[in-house]
């Protein structure tokens, strides 16, 4: 599959531009293993999996430590140290992003995905990417085996900023559904205490898979953004361990092992032209609290204060193009 010395990281960033051949190979358990692209290689266990496993990284191609994660996981279960108990399709999404080490090259790739990439020029790599990793995703979850009925994706990200909640999941908007105790489960076991629910459909990649392919997915956000080899992979023992666990073919807990705290998305800040100004310094931290009838932005006449109630900030960011979002406000749920 990949050469001794190499290893899925590798291979992903020296394919990025020469692209891949599909190959196949089965592991000595039976275990049936297809690179179908650059950085999407899949798992498909020869005993019967009740689960389809998502888990992707690099959707920002700055965000290391996911990778590294992933990187460890697949060669753990090429090389048959982890067991396979459940099919898994493992993706790093921005190949190129990854190379020149950026969180995009032309266009912010987790704004493309529930089909959002047509309305793009489809000769940028992003846009390109987004449709063929949804293609790639449907096609896993449509040939799953009727021994399935679950559906899981784990979109591992690392954030910009420092966080006073280190590690927080964001669970897409779906009409009436809620989260289920074995997900909070999962994000307990995975030392994640903190999950924000969306109140309206997005263009993420979890997005895409909750939406059109039905399954429990989240935005993981894992810790801080730092180059390769500079993460402290100590800080993330519990996604680790989590996600060998799900793969390795262990069920959920139908309880979590301790309390998940639960935020709503109350405002969704948009950058709204070239005259928008943001209140929010270049140094606060995720989740920083913010009192009743602060001034968060303006735009001429329009502006967004914070209500009656205390609301948090998170993923502030007012370098983005207009119409794009520069940060979410939440209330506590
Ligand atoms: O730290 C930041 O400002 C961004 C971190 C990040 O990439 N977050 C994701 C969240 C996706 C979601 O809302 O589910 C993103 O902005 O794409
Ligand atoms: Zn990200």
């Amino acid at each position: 599959m990949f050469g001794p010395h190499d290893d899925f990281l590798k291979h992903t960033l020296a394919t990025a531009d020469e692209g891949v051949e599909p190959s196949f190979e089965v592991l000595s358990a039976g275990t049936e293993v297809t690179l179908h692209d650059c950085g999407v290689l899949r798992i498909e266990p020869r005993i019967p999996s009740d689960t389809s496993l998502v888990i992707s990284c690099a959707v920002h191609g700055n965000e290391t430590a996911p990778i590294e994660i992933v990187r460890d996981i697949v060669r753990d279960l090429l090389d048959e140290e982890l067991k396979a108990g459940q099919r898994v399709l493992f993706i790093m999404g921005n190949p190129w992003a990854m190379n020149i080490a950026e969180r995009f090259v032309d266009v912010n790739m987790n704004r493309l995905f529930a089909g959002d990439w047509q309305n793009y020029d489809t000769n940028l790599k992003e846009v390109k990417r987004a449709a063929k990793l949804e293609a790639y995703v449907a096609n896993f979850f449509a040939e799953e085996p009727t021994t399935v009925d679950k559906r899981y994706h784990y979109d591992l990200h690392t954030a910009i900023r420092g966080s006073q909640r280190e590690r927080f999941g964001v669970y897409p908007f779906v009409a009436g559904r809620t989260l289920p105790a074995e997900q909070k489960a999962f994000l307990a076991r995975a030392d994640i205490d903190t999950v924000l629910l969306q109140q309206k459909e997005a263009t993420t990649f979890s997005s895409f898979t909750s939406l059109k392919q039905h399954a429990e997915s989240f935005t993981l956000e894992l810790g801080q953004v730092k180059p390769f080899g500079e993460n402290d992979l100590g800080r993330y023992t519990g996604i680790d361990h989590a996600l060998r666990d799900l793969i390795a073919g262990e069920p959920l807990p139908n309880k979590p092992k301790r309390n998940v705290t639960e935020f709503e998305v109350c405002h969704a800040i948009t950058v709204t032209s070239d005259n928008w100004e943001f209140f929010i310094p270049d140094d606060a931290l995720n989740f920083t609290e913010y009192a009743p009838g602060t001034l968060i932005w303006r735009d001429g006449d329009e502006e967004y204060r914070v209500g009656d109630e205390p609301e948090y900030i998170v993923f502030p960011n007012p370098k983005v193009p207009v119409g794009h979002r520069a940060g979410l406000m939440l209330k506590a749920k």
